[in-house]
């Protein structure tokens, strides 16, 4: 595709993925993993203000989810006074980052792209050590940040020259768009990597200055990030950096009275919190910040009769058990119409089975969820699931021999009734929800029967049922006869509806929007 918007740059390209089938690419992957070992694991990791290293203090473990005895390394619980030193540089240092040359920001932008293409592999183990995906999960993920560092380059440029007004005679009038001050970016566990840097990238690109607070999961993939940038040549002072426990750098950073927007990815219930603190103006305070929340989501596919039920099940299949179901994006809930619903759910739970659990650092198709607690919740779905559904899959706890981690079953419940918490909640977990509808109509009816409206899948050959799907399904991110899964920076613009949060559509043509204020002048001469 030739990018006419695009300022100069070379046409944009999908990064490719690794094909780890190839016997040299599993090899160089496997010593990407020893390499990372023998570099990083152990290893005290610092935060970063105002451009300087900063180090010592307490500090928390972070753990390999794959066995939680695993130590893999450390990184500081950032003081209060560290967080309020962190935002004053943030402020300090937008005064001269917000009239940094558009060009300067891409170009950054382009170099770090190359960067991280050269160390892709070393990315995709760190991942994989703090977070559990297996090797194409992570690589996903990574190549997708690739894809943002290109995405954003060429979309700070596109922004940089204002719009056309309708022209008056005697006057000469620009709209432009300018950007706002600090931005906190605030991210999930889930997706380390490629979440947290849409966020930053959309307020640096747009002239911002960022304080980053990634999750305590998963803080190395963003850190990597961070350093990654600043040897591009950003601005050390233009990210601040910082980790710790949520009681310092959660309510104190959204309500603090300097931070001029929230960029927050992750769950509904904090989504909501921040959305009302930040509503409330502090003393001082010489704005009204701007909230952008980007919450869970409930996602169906619907399976029409007439629809390619291979397809379906191998795309509900890869949607529901890729990376154990902890994807926002995730399908959770089969809508099926009755005449079909008993084979699809036959197929369905024959390719579930063949899901093997295992570790993820040798690429088992289904890893461990992120945590203990996050498994014992799951269990809770599973076993109240078992008393007001039909276990038709899984169900139970997977064993992996010594480790200590999350693991579980595939698991698939049938006759799911509506008003179930299977089927109204989000689980983020290898669970799945199987419900029949009379019809396609009715199928569609019970899709939209959700608080959420993230993601969803339709399957069917018929141009009428999918005109009408475009219509009616209540959702940001609709896929016809394929996953729901796998939006691509740059193409599938990412954000939902509903309680899935602020539709912000990272990736897409409106994002920078979000980052930036819009300036009128008008001048005679
Ligand atoms: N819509 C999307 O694009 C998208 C993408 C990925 C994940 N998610 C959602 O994220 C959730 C999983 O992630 P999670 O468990 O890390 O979410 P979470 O809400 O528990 O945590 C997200 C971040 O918020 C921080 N936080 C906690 N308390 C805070 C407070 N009071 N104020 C400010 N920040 C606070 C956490 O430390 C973390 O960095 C799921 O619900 C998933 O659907 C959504
Ligand atoms: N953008 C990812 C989901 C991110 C949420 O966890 C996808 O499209 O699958």
């Amino acid at each position: 595709m030739t990018d006419t918007l695009a300022g100069g740059f070379l046409p944009f390209e999908h990064e490719p993925y690794f094909d780890f089938a190839q016997t040299d690419v599993a090899q160089a992957q496997r010593a990407a993993f020893r390499q990372v070992r023998e570099r990083y694991v152990g290893q005290h990791f610092p935060l970063y203000i105002g451009g300087q290293r900063v180090e010592g203090g307490k500090t928390f473990e972070v753990r390999n989810p794959a066995d939680t005895r695993e130590t893999v390394w450390h990184f500081p619980k950032a003081t209060p006074q560290q967080l309020e030193q962190a935002i004053d540089a943030a402020k300090t240092a937008f005064e001269t980052w917000r009239f940094s040359d558009p060009l300067q920001r891409a170009t950054i932008f382009k170099r770090a792209a190359e960067l991280l293409r050269a160390r892709r592999m070393e990315f995709n183990a760190v991942m994989t050590l703090e977070n559990g995906k297996n090797w194409p999960e992570a690589d996903g993920e990574v190549a997708e940040s690739v894809d943002h560092f290109e995405v954003f380059a060429r979309e700070t440029l596109r922004w940089a020259t204002g719009k056309p007004v309708y022209p008056m005679p005697d006057e000469h009038v620009t709209t432009v768009y300018e950007p706002i001050g600090v931005v906190a970016c605030i991210s999930p566990w889930n997706f380390p990597s490629a979440i947290p840097l849409g966020m930053a990238l959309g307020a640096i690109a747009a002239g911002n200055t960022v304080v980053w607070k990634p999750a305590s999961e998963t803080p190395l993939s963003s850190l990597l990030l961070v350093e990654l940038l600043y040897e591009a040549g950003l601005p050390r002072d233009v990210i601040q950096f910082i980790t710790g426990t949520d009681d310092v750098l959660g309510d104190p950073l959204v309500d603090h009275k300097d931070i001029r927007m929230v960029a927050f990815t992750g769950s509904r219930e904090i989504g909501c919190r921040i959305f009302e603190r930040a509503a409330k103006v502090q003393p001082g305070q010489k704005w009204l910040k701007r909230v952008m929340a980007e919450m869970g989501g409930k996602d169906p596919t619907v399976v029409c009769a007439d629809a390619d039920l291979e397809a379906a099940a191998l795309g509900i299949v890869q949607s529901t058990f890729g990376y154990a179901g902890q994807k926002c994006s995730a399908c959770s809930r089969v809508i099926a119409e009755d005449s079909i619903h008993d084979k699809l759910l036959e197929m369905v739970t024959k390719l579930a089975a063949e899901v093997k659990v295992g570790l993820p650092e040798e690429n088992a198709p289904l890893g461990p969820v992120i945590s203990a607690s996050s498994a014992e919740r799951i269990m809770r779905y599973v076993e109240s699931g078992k008393q007001s559904a039909r276990l038709v899959l899984g169900g139970e706890r997977a064993d992996v021999g010594e480790r200590e981690g999350g693991y579980m079953q595939p698991t698939i419940f049938a006759d799911v009734d509506s008003t179930d918490p299977l089927f109204q909640e989000e689980i983020f977990g290898p669970v799945l929800a199987f419900s029949r509808a009379r019809d396609w109509r009715h199928a569609i009816e019970l899709a939209n029967d959700s608080d959420y409206g993230l993601t969803a899948a339709f399957y069917s050959r018929d141009p009428h049922k999918l005109a009408e799907a475009r219509k009616l399904m209540q959702v940001g991110n609709l896929y016809l006869n394929r996953k729901c899964t796998g939006a691509l920076s740059g193409t599938h613009a990412f954000g939902g509806y509903g309680m899935s949060g602020t539709n912000a559509k990272v990736g897409g043509p409106d994002y920078l929007f979000w980052f930036l204020q819009t300036k009128t002048v008008a001048q005679r001469y």
